[in-house]
């Protein structure tokens, strides 16, 4: 037999053989799906009836099973992917492993580990073990140098369910066997997905996890992490799939607090949130700054050099100063008028009522009460006496003072010297008074950035617009000032009449139910009197709560998570970092980002400029050094404008070249911009057109008017068409099959960051990139060759 026809035999052989496993691996998934359905819809066949307990027994039963099934149907596609194979003897110890179904991964392991994305198990041995398993570590650690015990990896390449391709790298070279030789081409794997169409919308990297990447994803839970890396390197999807790790890891601890992870804009999030449930994953809150604030959406847009101020870290101490000015405690006599009665607050009793406040450590709003307590008895004191009431019992005092409490004019003297007050409330009052503003800032910021903050009192009946930097500024006064009593927020004109009348309705209606419940359940039980049926009837109310960590999480601006990662993290503020720093007070945190691609004057210079304020020091830094988007000869041209960003600084190694070499062209008029955008769709894959800012909408109106499908601006339709347009802040983090870069002088020009952000706009191709100019070219780029005729 010839040599080639012996390894087409043998590698005919391997894939039959792996066939037949994986078949078995798809059989024992159905069976489960079966078995999972079956229970599932077991519960549900049970209805609503019975007590409360029992139903909210089969809730929790129904939204497990739920779960499961949809955690099963999510490892469908390429669910078995790799294989490693011990060396003799070397057959690890299997531990016991989290986060499975009872029964799944027990048994016994012989010969090799099939590496999947979840465990399987037929009771006796264990079919597929868990990416994210110790065990299968070596699958993505193991080299030649150090081979982790294991002889072999093989990549699985499956299409549905058939097995297409095999590719092995032998870690032993010195034992090859003629059929190893036959299967042997190690980059295969990588090289494949790395080069297939882009989606729109990121994938998970479970099957190609390369080492450096591996190191990130595995590194321990607590501690804050700071991947650095350029751009392409995988600082998302690593940080993604460390995100599955670590729920699969420390499950306990992580699916009670959630997992929050931050990223820089809403068409960013929608392009990554499909990572995650692949993986497998729900308790996992994705968010960007702008929504961290329960009840407030940023949409409004503000000039870079206004959320600079609002970003510095100054402001913090503008907050805190904002809330002490409102604390307005006069330092003379303080007559309140009572029908025919005069009262007075002596300076004294103002002085010390303040003094006591300001003890109690409180915020604002809960301080409130100290003050207004103690003015309240001094004043019922006078009361009492002009009333002919001698020494009064703290009963009558108490009477007094409640009544005092509801005096238009007492009322109204207690809100001038220290109101109630949200932090919209606060930072409304800030922006709009030139007296309040020049109260805080005075000393602290420049004449030029206080103008910055100055804006127009709303008008009346229109509503205020929030920005992003606005954000983290409300988390601080929220922080400053304190929740305010419910029964006050009721009582007053915050919340319109018949939304309160409706929800007061709703809530009666629904604790009348439970307690009647609860009463039912204690009769039955003879437990009626061991226990109160209102306290069983809240209990039960907390168990029910059927809302999912995540949403939790997102309605509660005090939530502490469990871990939290921040992707482009080189893009917050001094004062977003603070908003973000207390929702992880454990400082159990992966930071990842690229300093070089910072857009805004309030990024950072380093990491640890931005991470000493919390870890002293502490964290520990990974470094991603290979670029898996963007072949070679485009980061030669990014590499140009990386020396304009800052001197030492590197461009990380291209996996792969495309072939493609990048090109410019000159254009009369940025209309032409159409027509050349249509040649390039042509060509295939997805298409992105990043334009600077002010000639996003011209760009947009030629693009569009030539590309059919093609869509202007940020949204889910901007990841899903042929030919999108965005700013290079909308496309932070995406990447597209190719990119045109208009006009990347204005790009350089637009803001103190531009060279950063032309850096951006460079690295988003994963094969063909052109840039395109009606005026000069910037000199870095100038040796870019024209644009071949014929493409
Ligand atoms: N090990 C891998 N196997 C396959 N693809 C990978 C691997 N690592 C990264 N990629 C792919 O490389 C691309 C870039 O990854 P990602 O967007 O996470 O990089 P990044 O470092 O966040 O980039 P940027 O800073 O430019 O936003 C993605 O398509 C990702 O799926």
């Amino acid at each position: 037999m010839s040599q080639p026809t012996r390894h087409l035999d043998a590698r005919e052989r391997e894939l039959a053989k792996e066939q037949a496993y994986v078949t078995r691996l798809y059989d024992r998934l159905d069976a489960l799906r079966e078995h999972t359905r079956r229970q599932l819809d077991g519960v549900l066949a049970q209805g609503g009836g019975g007590t409360m307990q029992n139903r909210s027994e089969r809730d929790t039963f129904a939204t497990m099973y739920a779960e499961r099934l949809a955690r099963l149907w999510a490892v469908e596609h390429a669910l078995c992917f790799g294989r490693i194979d011990h060396a003799e003897g070397a057959s690890p110890a299997l531990e016991e492993l989290p986060g499975e179904a009872p029964g799944e991964e027990q048994g016994e392991v012989t010969g090799s580990l099939y590496i999947g994305r979840i465990g399987l198990g037929d009771g006796e041995r264990r079919l597929l073990i868990d990416w994210r398993a110790p065990v299968a570590q070596p699958f993505y650690r193991a080299t030649p140098a150090a081979p982790m015990g294991i002889t072999r990896r093989r990549h699985l390449q499956t299409r549905g369910r058939r097995v297409v391709g095999i590719d092995d790298d032998l870690l032993d070279v010195d034992n090859l066997t003629d059929d190893d030789v036959a299967t042997l081409n190690g980059e295969a794997a990588l090289l494949a997905s790395i080069t297939a169409d882009r989606t729109g919308r990121m994938r998970d990297i479970v099957a190609t996890i390369q080492a450096e990447q591996d190191r990130v994803i595995r590194s321990a839970l607590d501690g804050v992490l700071v991947v650095q890396g350029g751009p392409g390197t995988g600082k998302t999807v690593v940080a993604l799939h460390r995100a599955a790790y670590l729920l699969y890891t420390h499950r306990e601890r992580l699916a009670r607090r959630g997992v929050l992870i931050l990223g820089p804009n809403p068409t960013f999030l929608r392009y990554i949130e499909q990572v995650l449930p692949s993986l497998g994953e729900t308790d996992v809150l994705l968010s960007t700054v702008g929504e961290l604030y329960p009840g407030v959406r940023a949409t409004a847009k503000e000039p870079d050099a206004v959320a600079a101020v609002k970003g510095d870290a100054k402001l913090a101490k503008v907050i805190a100063r904002a809330v002490a000015d409102r604390q307005r405690v006069p330092r003379k006599p303080l007559s309140i008028t009572l029908g025919s009665h005069t009262l007075t607050l002596e300076a004294r009793t103002l002085e010390a009522g303040a003094a006591r406040a300001s003890r109690s450590r409180r915020p604002h709003n809960q301080a409130r009460a100290v003050f207004v307590r103690h003015l309240l008895n001094a004043l019922a004191r006078q009361w009492a006496k002009r009333l002919g009431k001698g020494v009064i019992d703290d009963e009558e005092l108490a009477d007094l003072r409640e009544e005092l409490r509801t005096e238009p004019a007492v009322r109204s003297a207690l809100n001038r010297m220290w109101p109630y007050l949200t932090p919209q409330q606060l930072l409304i009052g800030l922006y709009t008074s030139p007296e309040r503003l020049e109260a805080a800032v005075g000393g602290l910021l420049s004449r030029a950035e206080r103008a910055l903050l100055t804006r127009a009192a709303p008008r009346a009946g229109g509503g205020w617009e929030w920005t992003e930097s606005d954000v983290p500024l409300l988390d601080e006064a929220a922080e400053l000032l304190g929740d305010i009593d419910e029964q006050v927020l009721r009582a007053s004109a915050w919340m319109a009449e018949e939304e309160r009348a409706a929800a007061q309705a709703s809530r009666r209606e629904e604790q009348d139910r439970e307690l009647a419940y609860a009463r039912e359940v204690l009769e039955l039980t003879g437990m009626a009197d061991v226990l109160d049926a209102e306290r069983l009837a809240a209990r039960h109310r907390e168990e029910t709560d059927d809302l999912t960590t995540a949403e939790r999480a997102a309605a509660d601006r005090t939530w502490a998570f469990g871990y939290v990662i921040v992707d482009e993290a080189q893009e917050l503020s001094p004062m977003a970092w603070r908003a973000v720093m207390r929702r992880c007070p454990a400082k159990a945190m992966t930071v990842v980002g690229d300093i070089a691609q910072t857009a805004t004057s309030a990024g950072p210079a380093s990491w640890d400029e931005v991470l000493a304020p919390y870890t002293q020091g502490r964290h520990r830094v990974e470094t991603l050094s290979v670029n898996y988007r963007t072949p070679a000869e485009l980061m030669s041209v990014a590499e140009g404008v990386l020396t304009l960003i800052g001197p030492g600084l590197r461009a990380p190694r291209s996996v792969r070249e495309s072939g493609a070499p990048p090109w410019r062209q000159r254009l009369g008029d940025l209309a032409e911009l159409g027509a050349l955008a249509a040649s390039e769709a042509v060509a295939g894959g997805r298409l992105a057109v990043l334009a600077p800012a002010a000639l996003a909408a011209e760009v947009g109106a030629a693009v569009t008017a030539a590309v059919t499908g093609a869509v202007a601006g940020p949204g889910p339709d901007a990841l899903d068409a042929p030919a999108a347009v965005l700013t290079v802040a909308d496309a932070k983090g995406l990447e597209f099959d190719a990119v045109i870069v208009a006009e990347p002088a204005a790009i350089l020009a637009e803001s103190p960051r531009g060279a950063s952000d032309l850096y951006v706009a460079l690295t988003r191709a994963t094969r063909r990139l052109g840039v395109v100019h009606t005026g000069d070219l910037p000199p870095v780029l100038s040796a870019l060759p024209d644009r071949p005729a014929l493409r």
